[in-house]
């Protein structure tokens, strides 16, 4: 079934996950924020309004840091269970869970340790939130964030900007839309002066989130009253004002007990003749159950749109740890394999590129290979290799396996260089070792009986024979020759020089890129290893915030479907 109790219990639950992931109003979240999305109650009022008289009254305990000056310098989230019959009341904070707190005393001394040991005994205010649990049979389940008051001047050994600061923080907790606000007033000011109102005013113009408070009506003027306010007639609001009569301050230097300080305001409104027509709709035991009520309705309502943003944010959350990578593992095989696996990813990309499977790739550079020259395919071959390591998702977390595998595959395309320069040279010497002198002793008397196919039988063929050898055809038959062999020696180098190319540079790089490296990773130390899969730091602490964050979306949501939502 579901109750009251269960659906604020599980705001409070989500709401302490939160602050202990430093996910809570006005902190700096470059995630988006779970803690916005939740309803909560935000106490507001300028100071000395009666804002901490009317948090104990609601608890029915004294149990808050009195004092002059700023003495609420963190967000205090006071969350009230109720417990059964007369179990013993006892108060918890998130800070030492272990701590069960039975002297209300004892706890006002540690909201103020709390308070210092983040701000220091300095009068600065700090956004995080100190969180207070307090079970017992006489609260209503509740949530309260009591804030500190607002003023309108700083005073000795508080910065300048203190007014502007507390405003800024109260700000960022009531302006978001799901925050009901708890604008306390007290009744012996001028309502159009109360800086609550003022606030409130501003970021909920309708009315439909703030719930008005008027404090210390016993201290009007006599002969008047503040029927006009607690009426709505002075500042409309969607909900009825509630009036208040909390402890003097007489009062509190007696220790008038909070049970006795209720029963008086009871009998405060029962027995005015201005109030008594409101009694049942005035104090702070009303006042409390109405809040309940209400957050409990506001709950409900944004349940939906609580648990679609648990959802999208899961969704968002797990793919950026896929894209991150997951945590390495600490043994030297295991080291061993994910160096192997990033390894395996950049050569399957860079394979991509040489096959021109790869958009992007360098296909053109190999479509003409005969004009490729060993040199303009190594400088192919490292934009590739460039390339390649950029796009290997998996090799941005490791910068130093990162500039491992540039080396080596820089090293092996030098080697592949090397190589393909001494086969393309031994080619050209091979076609230039082919012409020899012997060839051209040969050329006349071949050309001797090319030029005189029929034979000259009558005639001298000595003679003949060394007219040709210097006369102008013999040279221009040299010269011929000569540059028919080079065409056909420049067709076949055009042939066989994209060949070796291919064969030395291309297709190595194909298979054996990393082979050396490989060979080289099998015999490192376990440490060799993990230094090479030394991440960044920024990325590990990325991921470390992700797994966190998710660990909370994931608890929050596996809370939300534990709830029954059947009445
Ligand atoms: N008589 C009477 N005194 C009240 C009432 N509410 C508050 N006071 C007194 O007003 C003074 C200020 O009340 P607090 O509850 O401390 O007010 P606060 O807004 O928390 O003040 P700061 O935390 O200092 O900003 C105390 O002396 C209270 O006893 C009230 O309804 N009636």
């Amino acid at each position: 079934m579901t109750t009251m109790e269960s659906l604020i219990g599980l705001v409070n639950r989500i709401q302490r996950a939160c602050t202990v992931l430093g996910d809570y109003g006005g902190g700096d979240n470059t995630f988006s924020s779970l803690w916005e999305a939740l309803p909560s109650v935000a106490v507001v009022g300028g100071q000395s309004s009666g804002k901490s008289s009317v948090l104990e009254s609601i608890v029915g305990r004294d149990f808050l840091p009195r004092g002059s000056g700023i003495v609420t310098r963190r967000p205090l989230v006071l969350q009230l269970h109720k417990t059964d019959g007369e179990s013993q009341e006892y108060a918890e904070f998130l800070h030492m869970p272990k701590r069960r707190f039975t002297d209300f005393g004892a706890v006002r001394h540690e909201i103020q340790e709390e308070t210092d040991r983040v701000t220091g005994r300095t009068k600065q205010i700090s956004p995080v939130p100190i969180h207070l649990s307090i079970y017992s049979p006489n609260v209503v389940n509740l949530t309260l964030i009591d804030l500190p008051g607002l003023t309108k001047v700083a005073v000795e050994g508080q910065p300048e900007t203190i007014a502007q600061d507390i405003e800024t923080m109260v700000r960022s907790y009531v302006e978001k839309p799901n925050s009901i606000i708890l604008a306390i007033s007290p009744a012996n000011q001028d309502i159009a002066t109360s800086d609550a109102i003022k606030l409130a005013r501003e970021v909920d113009p309708s009315g439909d989130r703030t719930f008005g408070v008027l404090t210390k009506l016993d201290l009007m003027d006599k002969g008047t009253n503040a029927l006009d306010v607690l009426e709505g007639r002075s500042y409309r609001l969607q909900h009825p004002w509630v009036g208040i009569v909390n402890r003097s301050q007489a009062d509190i230097n007696k220790n008038v007990d909070m049970i006795v300080a209720r029963r008086k305001e009871r009998e405060y409104f029962a027995t005015s003749p201005d109030y008594s027509h409101l009694a049942s709709k005035m104090g702070s035991e009303y006042l409390a159950k109405l809040l309940s009520q209400h957050l409990e309705t506001v709950i409900r309502a944004r349940i939906p749109s609580i648990t679609s943003l648990i959802n999208k944010s899961i969704d968002e959350l797990e793919s950026e740890m896929d894209h991150l990578g997951r945590p390495i593992a600490l043994d030297a095989g295991a080291q061993l394999y994910t160096v192997l696996e990033v390894c395996r990813a950049f050569e399957r990309i860079f394979k991509e590129h040489l096959d021109g499977g790869r958009a992007g790739g360098a296909l053109n550079y190999f479509r003409g290979p005969a004009e490729a020259s060993v040199d303009a395919v190594h400088f192919v071959l490292k934009e590739l290799v460039r390339k390649s390591i950029a796009e290997t998702q998996e090799l941005k977390r490791f910068p130093t396996l990162q500039a491992d595998i540039a080396a080596a595959c820089n090293e092996a395309l030098e080697r592949f260089r090397d190589e393909g320069k001494k086969t393309v040279v031994r080619l050209v010497d091979m076609e230039s070792s082919y012409l020899t002198v012997e060839f051209f002793r040969k050329l006349p008397q071949e050309v001797d009986k090319v030029g005189n196919p029929g034979g000259n039988p009558g005639g001298n063929p000595q003679a003949t024979a060394a007219v040709d050898r210097y006369g102008e055809g013999h040279f221009r038959r040299i010269g011929s020759n000569v540059s028919s062999y080079i065409g056909m020696v420049s067709d076949t180098l055009k042939n066989t020089i994209p060949k070796a190319v291919v064969y030395c540079q291309v297709r190595e790089a194909k298979q054996s890129l990393l082979s050396r490296f490989y060979t080289q990773l099998g015999k490192k130390e376990a440490k060799q290893l993990s230094q090479m899969l030394d991440e960044d730091p920024a990325l590990m602490e990325r991921r470390q915030q992700c797994a966190k964050r998710l660990e909370l979306y994931k608890a929050a949501r596996d809370e939300i479907d534990s709830v029954s939502w059947t009445r």
